[in-house]
């Protein structure tokens, strides 16, 4: 038995190794939009390996081993936003340092939330938490002031000039407003999903941050993180959940929600 483990400790180390690798690697792709082309892409591979290998087709086989390249290539176009994000993630040492908004800040901007839902005027927010947003607030107007229900709703009046766009908020601070997020290209079922909850999806695909939003249409007030869109949350849900991520980021529990309010996935 000791024999064994002598001889083959390095195998048991290399499986676990890898295991870990694949395992974070499911979860990575799992929730991302290309999820359901990557897992299609790896079946036909595979199918096609089994078969050329069973028949010994040659030209095959060969094709496949240099296509390897080209799939490496695929699979960064195809997950760019998210790769974006994760290497942000790293450079900006945000595993490590949490940008937590204080408690009183996040009860300003829910109250200044449900005044603007009450009111049908649509906002859009992006809290900024390890990953730099400068490049964002540049598209916009500096603000930095700090947050009050009367400057939000100001701002998001829609006579007002600044009320186009996001505004980002940076440590209790509105940092800009009249910002354009990127928008995110994942395909959702739901009609009444427009730009301004596309570009919440897509600033929270390519950054850190969680996205606000209030719905000009239906006054709903939705929350979006890591691309995947939390819509028409109730004001304490709303709470909740913000609180959830602002303690633990992405081990914070998925929420228990029904289609089409959560994860609005490929039609
Ligand atoms: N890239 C962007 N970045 C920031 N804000 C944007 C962006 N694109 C659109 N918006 C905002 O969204 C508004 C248009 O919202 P639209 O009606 O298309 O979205 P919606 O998701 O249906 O939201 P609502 O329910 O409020 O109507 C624009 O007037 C603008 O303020």
């Amino acid at each position: 038995m000791w024999e064994i483990l002598k001889q083959h400790w390095r195998d048991g180390v290399e499986i676990l190794i890898l295991a870990v690798l694949v395992y974070q690697a499911y979860l990575f792709f799992r929730a991302t939009r290309g999820a359901r082309i990557l897992t299609g892409l790896l079946m036909l591979l595979l199918g096609l390996a089994l078969v050329s290998q069973l028949l010994k087709l040659e030209v095959i086989t060969w094709l496949l081993q240099r296509i390897s390249v080209f799939l490496a290539i695929a699979l960064v176009v195809l997950f760019q936003p998210e790769l974006r994000r994760v290497l942000a993630e790293l450079g900006s040492h945000r595993m490590f340092s949490l940008n937590r908004p204080d408690p009183e800040s996040l009860d300003v901007l829910l109250e200044a939330m449900q005044q603007l839902s009450a009111r049908r005027c649509g906002a859009l927010f992006a809290i900024k938490r390890g990953i730099d947003l400068r490049l964002l607030a540049e598209t916009g107007v500096s603000v930095d002031a700090r947050l009050s229900p009367e400057l939000i709703t100001t701002i998001f009046h829609p006579k007002t000039a600044l009320h186009d766009g996001g505004a980002i908020i940076d440590q209790g601070r509105i940092a800009s407003a009249g910002c354009v997020f990127p928008v995110s290209q994942r395909e959702v079922r739901d009609r009444a999903i427009g730009l301004r909850h596309r570009a919440a999806m897509g600033v929270t695909e390519e950054t850190d941050a969680i996205a606000l939003i209030v719905s000009e249409e239906s006054g709903a007030l939705s929350l979006a993180y890591r691309g995947k869109l939390e819509h028409d949350l109730e004001p304490e849900e709303l709470r909740d959940r913000l609180n959830e991520l602002l303690t633990f980021g992405a081990a914070a529990p998925e929420p228990v929600q029904e289609e089409p309010t959560r994860d609005l996935g490929p039609v």
